[in-house]
């Protein structure tokens, strides 16, 4: 998969934009406030109709315009597909799939499979399990749709019962009917994190030794606020277990809302004991491990987006990345171009990028 086409009206510092891409490394180039993350931002919200930097969709249109758009021709291995997205200032947006509306977000994600290393994805190693369940939701949702809708629903659901705990008078039996509704979409969303975190294994083992001249052995594991072997079953006795500590709290405390993963580097965990270099290349693995995920299941490998990642990382770790991409289409953002030259070639493109515009491509 890759992107052919960018195209941009007063999105953030851009008031038109016309890019076309080439199917292997493109750079974009600048000193730092010219507009690079606000290129890689446009294209990853074609993925999820969301950005990666903020839940606000008022602040990507351009603080003198009313609305802005944003519009993706993407090649695929069968049909190709033009993602066009107005975002309006009341926050509403509407989507085109191919010149069709769409009706719901669902029916736009996993169109155009995309992953992003940002210098905010450091959050994933070390800050708190939130990061890590939208890590994996976003991963999840863009391979698996019924998992974004059990996702919704779940969410939906778990906001009324929330609703319910803190009213004085609690309606005892409106809980149990959400309690069964919160098994039933919660056990489906776990057992696809798990399945997930396998495959993170699977491929992260390799990557991590490769990364790590075999030195370090990465492992990922769910941690669930349940027991495993039955988890609708023992959602709901958990639910309802701790329905007297829900309503003292009035919140709900056990389900896939809750839960997290951990990262262990030899047996160290990561979040707790790792050093930055260690939580770099965790990150990393999962990020490289996530593009062999989405190359099984679709049988095409997304578009790669690294945003200012390549001046964090040293030598090695830049080298593995560079030298991994292969046929991969990726889209790279730096002040500095120097150590890229080895790794670019006639079929690259560099775009200087200066104040909102491209000078040259
Ligand atoms: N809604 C908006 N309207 C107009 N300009 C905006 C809007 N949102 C952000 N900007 C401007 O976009 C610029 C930042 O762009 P961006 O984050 O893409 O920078 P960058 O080139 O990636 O910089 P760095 O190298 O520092 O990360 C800033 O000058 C900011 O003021």
């Amino acid at each position: 998969m890759y992107i052919k086409n960018l195209q941009l009206l007063n999105y953030r510092n851009y008031k038109e934009l016309s890019i076309e891409l080439c199917k292997n490394v493109n750079v974009f180039i600048g000193d730092n406030a010219q507009g690079k993350t606000n290129i890689l931002e446009s294209m990853y919200y074609c993925g999820f109709a969301k950005s990666h930097r903020t839940n606000k969709d008022k602040e990507l249109i351009n603080w003198n315009a009313e609305k802005a758009f944003v519009s993706l021709s993407v090649g695929k291995n069968r049909l190709d597909k033009k993602i066009d997205i107005n975002i309006l200032k009341d926050g509403k947006k509407s989507i085109q799939v191919n010149s069709i509306k769409i009706k719901k977000i669902g029916e736009l994600v996993g169109i155009f499979n995309v992953v992003m290393f940002s210098p905010e994805d450091l959050k994933i190693a070390k800050e708190s399990p939130g990061i890590r369940r939208k890590f994996l939701d976003m991963e999840i949702s863009q391979l698996n749709p019924k998992y974004y809708h059990s996702l919704v629903q779940y969410n939906k659901i778990l906001m009324e019962r929330n609703f319910v705990l803190r009213k004085a008078c609690n309606d005892e039996s409106m809980l149990d009917i959400y309690d069964i509704q919160m098994a039933q979409f919660g056990a489906y969303i776990i057992s696809q994190r798990i399945k997930y975190l396998d495959k993170l294994n699977l491929y992260g083992e390799q990557i991590h030794k490769d990364i790590t001249s075999n030195k370090e052995n990465i492992k990922f594991n769910y941690l669930c606020s349940t027991k495993l072997d039955d988890i609708e079953g023992n959602l709901i006795k958990s639910l309802k277990k701790n329905r007297l500590k829900d309503i003292d709290r009035r919140n709900t405390s056990v389900g896939p809302h809750r839960d997290d993963f951990s990262i262990y580097i030899n047996d160290v965990d990561v979040k707790s004991f790792g050093s930055q270099g260690q939580q770099r290349t965790a990150v990393l693995t999962i990020k490289f491990a996530s593009l062999r995920i989405i190359k099984e299941i679709t049988g095409e490998y997304p578009v790669l987006l690294l945003d200012d990642v390549l001046s964090e990382l040293d030598f090695s770790r830049k080298r593995y990345i560079l030298s991994s991409i292969g046929s991969i289409q990726t889209v790279i953002t730096c002040t500095g171009i120097e150590d890229l030259y080895e790794y670019l070639d006639e079929n690259s493109k560099v775009f200087r990028v200066k104040d909102g515009k491209i000078i040259y491509s």
